[in-house]
């Protein structure tokens, strides 16, 4: 078998270049191309340039559909809009395609579910080994503990960040929600500002801290009178993101349909 073919859109972003330089550095795998949106200053620059490689040869182009046609996997961490149109494309095509982009709402994520019928769609939160553990340690930790233990999320990212709470948080607060057997939509409070009266029994909290080169922190915090049991995880840089993505692109590499997540990929889904 030659080498699985992967399309990186958004390949100027933060993470559009640590997706090059990780498909670059594993066996296996080989970049096609990589797309920015019209107008972006990177349009027509090398992918190997952006991501401190030296040149290869491809250039960061504006043509999606033709990246599904050429790739066996194409990644996606742009913005939700352009997520959702991405997953319309992979169902026109057939093309595998992982999204790793957060702040999506619930119409988008249904309608990039719906797409999962036509071709294979991995979408996670979070590609880190470590996260989607710590997702299953949350969810028996607040199964085993009552409503005496209020659950709090607290997350930090860097000061470029445009969502907010992060995916992360939201799918902690989810699987928070999922351990004591209720609707995280139901519970969750995001917003606390001026009087707010004082916290309501149930309630899952977030709280997002924004500041400097923070590539990802989280603590799921189940604070009781006289006890507090901290669940954190720590990003040191966002290798542990791409490295997961590359490793989540080879494995839907020639799935049928469907919609996956990082837990079918670790082994760890139920
Ligand atoms: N699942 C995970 O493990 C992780 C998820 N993320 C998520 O990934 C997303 C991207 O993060 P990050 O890389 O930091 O953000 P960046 O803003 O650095 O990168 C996004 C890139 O997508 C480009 N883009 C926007 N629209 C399109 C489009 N229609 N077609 C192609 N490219 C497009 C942007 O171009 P331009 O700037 O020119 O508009 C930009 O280069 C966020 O939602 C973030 O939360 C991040 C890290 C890990
Ligand atoms: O924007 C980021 O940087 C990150 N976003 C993801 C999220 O919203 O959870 C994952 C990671 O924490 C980095």
């Amino acid at each position: 078998m030659g080498d699985c073919k992967i399309g990186i859109l958004g390949c100027a972003g933060r993470m559009g270049r640590m997706l090059i330089a990780a498909t670059h550095d594993r066996a296996g795998c080989a970049v096609v191309g990589g797309t920015e949106p019209a107008g972006s200053p990177s349009f027509g620059k090398d992918l190997g340039e952006l991501a401190g490689l030296g040149p290869i040869g491809i250039l960061a182009a504006e043509d999606a559909s033709a990246l599904f046609t050429a790739s066996d996997v194409v990644i996606d961490f742009t913005v939700p809009a352009a997520s959702v149109a991405h997953a319309d494309m992979a169902a026109e095509s057939g093309t595998a395609l992982l999204i790793g982009t957060t702040g999506l709402t619930g119409d988008q994520i249904a309608m990039i579910e719906a797409a999962g019928n036509k071709a294979p769609i991995l979408i996670a939160a979070n590609m880190s080994l470590g996260v989607n553990l710590l997702l299953e340690v949350v969810e028996q930790v607040a199964a085993a503990l009552d409503e005496d233990y209020d659950i709090e999320v607290l997350e930090m990212h860097h000061r470029h960040k445009v969502d907010s709470p992060s995916g992360t948080a939201l799918a902690l607060g989810k699987a928070a929600a999922a351990g004591r057997g209720v609707d995280l939509e139901a519970v969750a409070d995001k917003v606390r500002d001026g009087i707010v009266g004082a916290r309501k029994r149930g309630d899952i909290g977030f709280a997002t801290l924004r500041g400097g080169d923070v590539s990802g922190e989280h603590s799921v915090i189940f604070a009781a009178d006289g006890e507090r049991v901290i669940l954190s995880h720590k990003a040191s840089n966002r290798e542990v993101f791409s490295r997961g993505a590359i490793t989540a692109a080879q494995w839907l590499n020639g799935r049928p349909a469907g919609v996956y997540s990082m837990k079918d990929v670790l082994g760890l889904s139920k």
